[in-house]
């Protein structure tokens, strides 16, 4: 079945066409003679394929799709659901703006067993090796989330998708704060192919916890984790490129997959834990847990609230030491298909963990020669073609990008599979921390630090601050771009701190236009790549336009003049630095992925690829760089003008 006549159904009736259907798309031609309608559709673009009844009027929604439905269904028309995507050049500016529109296209085969073959052929260029691995999708729900409408999301987005694009999954919903985690570490997993949390960020971060607590942590870290965003900031659904709650849902039924760094945080005085988002201390930590009282206004919380505490902005005491990425080794293209090869499909091959070339010649393929194909819907359509639409879909897209990982994934594995057997850990550590602890480069100085015996390298700054962030994504919100240089998978982390004495008016843009992009290491805005981080907070806090005594600004370890950067050869064996460690004052807060904690000392260190994420099946774990460099050098603005999809309808809002 290589072509076949297949009518297609448009506004103006069935047209005559013959329709082929490869691994990168499925193209449909009109046969009349001298008639220029093509339609292409890229495999990325297809969510679903169904048998389905003779269909006239454009579906409104996913909902009602799903609802006209009928499984076992017999039929010679099929209908194809296609989500969108813009244009590959948009800027930061532009991103997250525009609402995916998903589509839909019923064709009539010449008889149903044709019909049917077409339905099943397309079915594996959705998802390779889907009927001999089935997905099936643990799903929790915190009803609880951002305003409280995790529920009405499922069922208008994801209930609906996962119908139409035959996946099974369990839903739960959570009945407490510790529902997740302790789901996560009891239940048998062995059933999912998939993590799902519809929720804010915290879900994910307890359910990630959850599982790295367990001890067969590591027979179950490659099974990939999504999340369909119903909470406030959501910044990992942006980072993914699905803050769009119908695209987070077409992308966890695809299964793209890519792996993701994770944040080990080892504190002085509660146990340690992993983050994939964002350490914050100072002005975005306040600014996130205290606007929890705006919860009502959704999103503009953080926007309205972060304006507030810009005008009453505080100062923080204490140090920060950090081991810088040398920036040469950030600057090298060369490996940048093996990366972007590990963005790959679940069903591409039966243990996601194996290296697949043959998607490495996929990418450049679909990047080089079939670009538009695989990337989006095309239609170099004559007049005479139209067709009515559903409502659903436009995406954001790729760019290529350099980018040098400084470690791969054979050594986690390394220092997983090193560890050494009957050591005293501590009880309460998530299993995973426990077998990478000794291998931290900052577990290996002790706390509070003695900057004499901080090895080579490391940079101390001492404080006052306003503001420190430690970030593995670029988005913390859809519209705070908090670094336009982070990756997921850079196998580093982005610093970002502001001292006591940085101008408010001087900060405003980075607050209010963070999209713009270029604000790194200006104005005031301190920025490094780095290995590992050392918080210490004195726990003193004051107004940031008061002026606190030179000395009194001081860590209290700090014994000479004030140290910017310092650089030793010594390194300090204590095993004691785990031992709790009293800290001054009590002021302040910390946040780890959008979670309220008491301020501590704390130890930050990027290990990576620790496991895997579901995104969109667009997404490029590098196009922040180039994005951020077309933003500041170009001033490139690109609209949505020149998508190939310019016939939706309408849209469906859900809130
Ligand atoms: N059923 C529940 N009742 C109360 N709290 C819950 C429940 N389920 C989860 N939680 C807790 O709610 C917290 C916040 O969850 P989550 O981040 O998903 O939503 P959110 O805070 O509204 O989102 P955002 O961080 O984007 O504002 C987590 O600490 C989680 O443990």
């Amino acid at each position: 079945m290589d072509s076949e006549y297949v009518k297609l159904y448009t506004a103006s009736g069935w047209l005559n066409g013959i329709m082929k259907v490869t691994p990168e798309s499925i193209c449909w031609r009109d046969c009349t003679v001298n008639s220029p309608n093509i339609l292409e559709i890229g495999s990325k673009s297809i969510f679903a394929a169904i048998l389905s009844k003779e269909q006239k009027n454009a579906f409104k929604s996913v909902k009602e799709a799903a609802a006209h439905y009928e499984p076992n269904m017999k039929s010679i028309y099929f209908t194809i659901f296609t989500v969108s995507k813009v244009d590959s050049n948009l800027d930061f500016s532009a991103r997250n703006k525009k609402r995916p529109s998903c589509d839909s296209w019923t064709f009539q085969a010449s008889s149903e067993h044709e019909a049917n073959a077409f339905v099943q052929k397309i079915h594996e260029i959705i998802r390779p090796n889907y009927k001999s691995k089935p997905h099936n999708i643990l799903v929790l729900l915190n009803p609880n989330s951002g305003k409280k409408k995790s529920n009405d999301v499922f069922n208008t987005f994801c209930k609906p998708i996962f119908k139409l694009s035959d996946v099974n999954y369990s839903l739960y919903e959570t009945t407490s704060p510790e529902f997740a985690k302790k789901f996560m570490e009891t239940e048998d997993l062995s059933k999912y192919t998939t993590f799902v949390s519809v929720s804010g960020d915290g879900l994910l971060n307890q359910m990630i916890n959850g599982l790295l607590s367990r001890k067969d942590w590591e027979k179950y870290r490659k099974i990939p984790f999504g999340v369909v965003p119903s909470g406030t900031g959501n910044g990992l659904a942006w980072t993914f490129g699905y803050g769009w709650p119908e695209l987070a849902s077409i992308s966890i039924a695809k299964g793209m997959i890519a792996p993701m760094d994770m944040m080990a945080i080892t504190r002085a005085n509660s146990d340690p834990l992993f983050c994939f988002l964002s350490v914050t201390w100072g002005y975005v930590a306040d600014t996130d847990i205290e606007s929890e009282k705006l919860r009502m206004l959704g999103s503009l919380r953080l926007e309205a609230y972060g304006i507030l505490r810009l005008l009453r902005l505080r100062k923080y005491e204490g140090r920060i030491h950090y081991l810088p990425v040398e920036e040469q080794s950030l600057d090298k293209p060369k490996i940048a298909n093996n990366e972007v090869s590990e963005h790959k499909t679940l069903y591409a091959t039966e243990n996601a963990n194996a290296s697949t070339n043959s998607l490495i010649d996929q990418y450049v393929k679909t990047q080089g020669q079939h670009d538009a194909l695989s990337h989006g819907l095309t239609l170099p359509l004559g007049g005479q073609f139209t067709h009515k639409p559903s409502p659903l879909g436009m995406v954001r897209s790729p760019t290529d990008s350099a980018y040098n990982s400084l470690t791969n994934d054979s050594d986690i594995n390394n220092t997983i599979n090193g560890k050494k057997e009957n050591e005293p850990v501590p009880t309460s550590a998530p299993a995973a921390y426990n077998a990478i602890k000794d291998y931290l480069v900052a577990n290996q100085i002790k706390i509070p630090v003695e900057i004499s015996k901080l090895p080579k390298d490391w940079v101390t700054v001492e404080g006052p601050f306003t503001s420190v962030t430690a970030v593995k994504v670029p988005w913390l919100t859809k519209t705070f771009l908090v670094s336009d240089k982070a990756s997921i998978v850079d196998g580093c982390i982005d610093l970002i701190w502001c001292g006591g004495n940085v101008s408010q008016l001087k900060l405003l843009p980075y607050i209010t236009d963070s999209v713009k992009g270029g604000f790194m290491n200006k104005n005031g805005i301190n920025y490094s790549k780095v290995k590992a981080i050392i918080l210490e907070p004195t726990g003193h806090r004051s107004l940031s336009k008061k002026k606190s005594e030179k000395k009194k600004n001081k860590h209290p370890s700090t014994n000479s003049t004030s140290t910017t950067s310092i650089s030793n050869s010594k390194l300090s064996n204590s095993s004691s630095n785990l031992e709790p460690v009293k800290i001054p004052g009590n002021k302040g807060i910390l946040s780890f992925d959008g979670e309220v904690a008491p301020i501590d000392y704390l130890k930050i260190e990027c290990i990576p690829k620790l496991i895997n994420v579901i995104t969109n099946p667009w997404f490029h774990p590098f196009e922040n760089e180039t994005k951020s460099k077309k933003a500041i050098v170009s001033g490139h603005k690109s609209g949505y003008n020149n998508s190939p999809i310019s016939r939706s309808a309408s849209v469906v809002s859900f809130y």
